[in-house]
């Protein structure tokens, strides 16, 4: 129970000396609320999690002290100074889910053998381990990374028949022979520096020295599907966490109407018919068939029109529009947005652009933005309007307003919070997918020529429920006159596109890797008024996974979901494999559509078989959550 739980954690930090004073007092009932480190589940009857890294911890850990903790799912003690075999009671804890000694001295054999198959995530990384990787690793079935780097291994390496291992990493050992088929498929990285390895990734076997005896191994399933950049997120040490604070400011002030746009609207009155817009249906789209509302077909020949897209119930014309009571909800790259309140009492959000194209190029990219728009993850165009002077788009309002605010709103606001609402870990996996589908969907477009150019939080749109997403903005960048590079989205830019100022399908993947990033730590991708330095998401991420992979990089209004903690690790790697620096090493949107769907069934026992694809979507399952 709580009391003896909290007894063994007593008799841990009393043997064993630490130079971070822990905090841990001698009363039980504020084990769960109080003490340094531990997370109790969620009766708050058991202490189910230990994140002690980097207090200073030296020597031996003794028998009956955190082995007692016969409920614990996971243990970081990395960034420590342990030393001696690693606890054989700890072993046993049959709920230990996550074990990250990463950065310490421990010594001996890697204890495999008697570790509980619950396990999904083990890190043994910079230790003085010994011996032989045992070959019963192959019971841990449920095993989805595993890093034994920089120890002193030797031996061979056993076949891994692990269906879940996602990542991977023995570099820097002793450990020698062929690598077996069913490790191929991971990159050379998780090999290197054991001169005595060989076959593929790595240089052929045959040749060269005769490798360790090892029997010949059929040939297995790779583990599927791989992310070339996944190994790259466990290699390195040490400890430096950069506690950046960053805000999210949303511009929010309010006018009254468009006044220049009602006197240009003015002289323009003659004109203001409406006509319908029908666009040919779109490859990916689901949306309805486009009717024509508005306007006859004697008007359609006439100039300056409000030009309807699609089936929408609007019924305004640009009086009506010129009329309402308008908001700026903020000033972006290609002009303002404001939310504008009709008599009717109708909400629409109009963009008015500046320095656009000319009208003929205008017309031809409303057509591509309302035909991609038909995609449920795509923030529709509802309507458009051009003139000599004026330039407009209309969109439905979405009360939820952006993942940015949904994000970064309200958030540290002195009072703790400042009553925000955190957004649940399995809303954030939707949104991730939300979005991926919709840029799956642009990039299959325009015979696979379309890309977004401008993806950041807050173009991405969250629905009433905040569990599904849609990708705003899509074809504007190509609207500019001057196509400069949206100052505002610094933070999202592939190293090619600062380089030279073109953007592409795989510069929206790196963006898409921040957008992973920030939804995973909450850390702001832009530059924040008052913050000098604009936030290299992908550096700061990298520098810090390389020394704590897990819990500290992660928004720490995601640690009270703990169980989701390997999802999220999963969600890194994704997010990683996006941000590589290479183009050419970035992954499809199309892949990162089933990865993401892949994730999502991770918690289930029930992964879906390969042959079973078409029914992915439908089928996701929620990963449970523990307050
Ligand atoms: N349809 C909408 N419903 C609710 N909020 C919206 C809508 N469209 C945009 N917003 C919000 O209004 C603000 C301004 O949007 P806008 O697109 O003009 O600029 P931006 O996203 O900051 O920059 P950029 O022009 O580079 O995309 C953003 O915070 C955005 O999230």
């Amino acid at each position: 129970d709580l009391n003896s739980d909290g007894e063994a954690l007593l008799a841990f930090s009393d043997a064993v000396p630490h130079s971070r004073n822990l905090n841990w007092k001698n009363s039980p009932s504020s084990v769960c609320s109080s003490w340094v480190g531990v997370t109790c589940g969620a009766d708050q009857s058991r202490v189910v999690a230990l994140r002690i890294p980097a207090v200073g911890l030296v020597g031996r850990i003794p028998l009956g002290t955190i082995g007692k903790l016969d409920a614990l799912q996971f243990l970081s003690i990395r960034n420590n100074l342990l030393s001696g075999d690693f606890p054989s009671d700890l072993l046993s804890i049959p709920s230990l889910q996550l074990l990250n000694l990463q950065n310490n001295n421990f010594s001996g054999n890697l204890p495999f053998t008697s570790f509980p198959s619950s396990l999904t995530i083990i890190d043994f990384s910079f230790n003085s381990f010994t011996g032989g990787i045992p070959p019963a690793i192959q019971n841990l079935t449920k095993l989805r990374f595993l890093n034994v780097q920089n120890n002193s291994l030797s031996g061979p390496i056993p076949e891994m028949n692990l269906p879940k291992l996602r990542s991977f990493n023995v570099s820097n050992n002793n450990l020698t022979g062929p690598i077996p088929a069913s490790l191929q498929s991971f990159t050379t990285g998780s090999f290197l520096g054991n001169s005595l390895l060989c076959g593929p990734p790595l240089a052929p076997c045959s040749g060269g020295p005769a490798p360790s005896p090892l029997p010949q191994t059929p040939p297995q399933k790779p583990p599927s599907p791989t992310l070339n950049s996944e190994k790259k997120i466990s290699t390195g040490m040490t400890i430096a966490i950069a506690a950046g604070i960053l805000t999210f400011l949303l511009i929010a002030a309010l006018t009254v109407l468009l006044c220049l746009l009602k006197n240009r609207g003015k002289k323009e009155d003659g004109d203001m018919a409406v006509e319908s817009k029908a666009a040919k249906s779109s490859n990916c789209g689901k949306g309805e068939k486009l009717t024509e509302q508005y306007g006859s077909g004697a008007q359609e020949a006439e100039r300056n029109k409000l030009v309807f897209f699609d089936g929408c119930s609007y019924n305004f014309d640009l009086e009506d529009l010129l009329r309402a009571s308008a908001e700026v909800l903020g000033k972006g790259s290609c002009g303002t947005a404001y939310k504008a309140v009709l008599e009717d009492g109708t909400i629409v959000v109009v963009k008015r652009l500046k320095d656009v194209v000319g009208k003929k190029d205008f017309e031809q990219q409303m057509d591509i933005i309302g035909k991609v728009g038909q995609h449920p993850n795509i923030h529709p165009l509802r309507a458009y309007y051009y003139s000599k002077d004026e330039k407009l788009m209309v969109f439905d309002y979405l009360p939820a307003g952006s993942f940015s605010s949904a994000l970064h709103g309200n958030r540290g606001g002195g009072g703790g919070g400042g009553g925000r609402t955190p957004l649940k870990w399995e809303n954030r996996v939707k949104i991730a997918l939300g979005v991926a589908k919709g840029l799956e969907c642009i990039h299959s477009e325009g015979g696979s020529k379309f890309s977004h150019g401008n993806i950041k939080s807050s173009n991405i749109l969250l629905n009433q429920e905040m569990d599904d997403a849609l990708v705003s903005d899509f074809g504007l960048a190509q609207l500019m006159n001057f196509p400069a590079l949206p100052s505002n989205m610094v933070g999202y830019r592939a190293p090619e596109l600062i380089e030279t100022g073109k953007f592409s399908q795989k510069s929206d993947v790196y963006s898409f890797g921040v957008l992973l990033l920030e939804l995973l730590t909450a850390k702001n991708a832009l530059h924040s008024p008052g913050a000098d330095e604009i936030l290299d998401l992908p550096k700061w991420v990298q520098s810090v996974v390389r020394e704590e992979w897990t819990a500290e990089v992660f928004d720490s209004e995601l640690m009270s979901f703990s169980h989701v903690e390997e999802e999220m690790v999963l969600m890194l790697q994704i997010a990683m494999a996006c941000v590589a620096k290479s183009p050419d090493q970035r992954p499809k949107m199309k892949d990162v559509v089933s990865l993401i769907v892949e994730l999502r069934h991770s918690d289930s026992e029930t992964r879906l078989s390969s042959d079973d694809k078409s029914n992915k979507d439908s089928n996701v399952t929620t990963p449970q959550e523990e307050p």
